[in-house]
């Protein structure tokens, strides 16, 4: 099955003291809103929690791709459903049972993603792909925006979409990190079907206009006529 391009645009890279303005720029543009929350202990970032999301979430209509960098995920995750989240995304790294989180996601209405950080290798979780709905893989080390593109993370997008492909899985695979206009067609390649970009996207003068961008860049690599 090949997926349209998905293009969630970061929060993290946005004007957090005008975060309603910042998500209406690319409203009509993006697919998903990415929002990163950190915790300065999973990663040394601290950035947004639930009561920002809740908020947000009645300013705009927009799906939300929460991405928990966060220690004990099964505490607070469940909470990002329930906020509306339509995907909500944990660390393989922070987590003792990622089955039963992304059952308990499922449950409360949500898509569940598993995320892979720089130094974690993918093959021990290719298994748990029939239970997950996307897996996303860091193509920089999970922390901060704004760092360079490692292609060399590539591999796992390729692993990933390989067991997808041969198991004819419903699951996106999402890349996160350093996606701009220079790197997304490498990641589109090598199979990824939703990308993250922040700095790329908040950082242009035409917010939306660097998501359609992005989505023509990724879409004629996979061979998609939009
Ligand atoms: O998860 C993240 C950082 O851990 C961000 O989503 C990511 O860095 C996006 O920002 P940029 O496109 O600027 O790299």
């Amino acid at each position: 099955m090949t997926s349209s391009p998905i293009i969630a645009p970061s929060i993290l890279a946005s004007d957090f003291s005008r975060l309603a303005d910042e998500v209406h720029a690319i409203e009509g543009a993006a697919d998903w809103l990415h929002v990163d929350v950190m915790d300065n202990h999973f990663v040394p970032n601290l950035t947004i929690g639930l009561p920002v999301v809740q908020s947000l979430r009645k300013a705009t209509s927009i799906p939300f791709d929460v991405h928990l960098m966060i220690a004990h995920p099964e505490r607070w995750a469940p909470g990002y459903a329930e906020a509306g989240a339509y995907n909500v995304t944990f660390h393989a790294e922070a987590c003792d049972d990622p089955v039963g989180l992304a059952k308990t996601l499922r449950a409360a209405g949500a898509k569940a993603g598993l995320a892979i950080d720089r130094d974690t290798p993918v093959e021990p979780y290719l298994e748990l792909l029939p239970y997950l709905d996307t897996v996303l893989i860091m193509t920089i080390k999970a922390g901060f925006g704004g760092q360079s593109f490692l292609p060399e993370m590539l591999d796992k997008v390729r692993d990933v979409r390989r067991r997808v492909s041969v198991g004819h899985l419903d699951v996106r695979v999402e890349v996160d990190g350093g996606i701009a206009a220079d790197t997304i067609e490498q990641a589109a390649e090598a199979g990824a079907d939703a990308f993250v970009a922040g700095t790329a996207v908040y950082g242009a003068a035409d917010p939306a206009q660097a998501v359609r961008k992005l989505r023509a860049l990724a879409a004629e690599r996979m061979g998609i006529s939009m």
